[in-house]
């Protein structure tokens, strides 16, 4: 039985992916062999020995000690643009509840609920209406930063809205590049970016290098009455800085679906929960991924998706035992495990090896199965930092 410890609310469409009869899965499982999540922060949280893999339904990995986990040969997956369509749409909503009053105008509408004569409220309204009043996206320009699953979507809607698109990524993957409309402008720098965008939004991965991207000095570069949106991670923006720069005047608002005390009740924050994600389409695109890449591992040693491992699959060949196995990404490992299997005359019937910065990963088919001393010579050659035989 392979063992899933849940946490987060994880839609039921992905927990169907794991067969009953081979899978116990839940939130309070022992010895997991995986965890399946969301944003729940595993920092902090013990490590048990039995954890082979983990899986965030989700596109942001720093909830989880991705480099740690890799040295202990604990393969991360996150589910790469399952959840982006939910953000673009929510950043669209950002912008349109930043550039008309919908929500003033409603609570307006609210307010008028103590009318005495029903006749009185389509002159009142009629009358104040114009407290209201905003501008149209169309023809505006938004800057988007960071132009990988999420930020593509962004651009592609945002030019059907009929506006002009920048944007900058100045580590933009080949096949992000691909996906990306030959209608966005590049920008050179951040600043070039933030000076000529009417509306500006955040879409890169929280990581050392963009915590606080947005800080008083890049605000002091940013579009008079500009719009700065929020909905990839708190630590992106300094929320003091904003603050100073609504109070200046130079940025016009801000809107993120990460409240923090200090924002709310401020007349030029729209401030929502962590939703940017949450629509049930979104959760069961996530969640099923995620455990389809949980399957996979736990049962072929198959690897898409990973954030500290290589990208490895292998098809099964006919008759065959598989062993795999992860290694420091030094030289000579194979050749020993491979020694290991000659001497123990253990036939190899196919076999991939893949490598990413560190970490190497190895599926080795064999004709015959291997003994439980063979998987602990393998392991016992240095380097090798976990094997097992599936
Ligand atoms: N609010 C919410 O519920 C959600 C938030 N997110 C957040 O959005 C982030 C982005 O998600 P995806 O677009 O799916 O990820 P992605 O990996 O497809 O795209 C991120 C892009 O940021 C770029 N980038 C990295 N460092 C950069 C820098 N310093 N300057 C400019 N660009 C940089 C990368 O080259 C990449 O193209 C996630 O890491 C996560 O933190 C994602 C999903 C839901
Ligand atoms: O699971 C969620 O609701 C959070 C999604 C998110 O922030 C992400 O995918 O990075």
């Amino acid at each position: 039985m392979y063992k899933v410890r849940t946490y987060n609310k994880i839609a039921l469409s992905g927990l169907d992916r794991f067969p009953r009869q081979a899978y116990e899965v839940g939130s309070d499982i022992a010895h997991p062999d995986a965890f399946l999540l969301r944003s729940q922060k595993l920092q902090g949280i013990e490590v048990p020995q039995s954890l082979l893999a983990v899986a965030r339904a989700g596109a942001g990995v720093n909830n989880v000690p991705v480099a740690e986990y890799g040295k202990l040969g604990i393969v991360v997956f996150n589910t790469p643009g399952a959840n982006a369509n939910a953000v673009k749409e929510l950043v669209m909503a950002g912008m349109l509840l930043s550039s008309r009053a919908i929500v003033d105008s409603m609570n307006f509408v609210q307010s008028l609920g103590d009318l005495k004569d029903p006749a009185e409220m389509s002159p009142r309204v009629e009358k104040e209406k114009s407290r209201f009043a905003g501008n149209e996206l169309k023809g505006k320009t938004l800057g988007i930063v960071g132009l990988g699953a999420i930020g593509s979507m962004v651009a592609e809607m945002a030019l059907a809205m009929g506006m002009k698109v920048v944007g900058f990524d100045p580590v933009l993957s080949i096949d992000a590049a691909w996906r990306l409309s030959n209608e966005v402008s590049r920008m050179e720098n951040l600043q070039s970016l933030l000076a000529r965008s009417d509306y500006v939004s955040m879409h890169v991965p929280a990581v050392d290098g963009t915590r606080h991207m947005i800080n008083n000095d890049t605000l002091a570069a940013i579009k008079s009455g500009a719009v700065l949106l929020n909905f990839a991670r708190e630590t992106i923006v300094d929320s003091a800085a904003v603050l100073q720069s609504l109070a200046a005047g130079r940025l016009g608002k801000y809107v993120c679906d990460f409240p923090e005390p200090c924002l709310l009740a401020h007349p030029q924050i729209i401030a929502m929960p962590h939703i940017g994600a949450s629509t049930e389409e979104s959760e069961e695109n996530c969640a099923v991924m995620a455990a389809n890449q949980l399957v996979d591992y736990l049962e072929n040693g198959n690897i898409v998706n990973s954030v500290n491992f290589p990208t490895i699959s292998m098809e099964r060949s006919p008759g065959t035992s598989r062993i795999v196995f992860s290694n420091d990404n030094v030289s000579g490992v194979l050749g020993q495990v491979l020694s290991v299997l000659a001497e123990n005359k253990v036939n190899v019937v196919d076999m991939m090896n893949k490598s990413r910065a560190e970490l190497a990963f190895n599926i080795v088919d064999v004709e015959t199965p291997p003994g439980d001393d063979v998987a602990r010579a393998i392991g016992a050659v240095e380097h090798v930092i976990r094997v097992r035989v599936i």
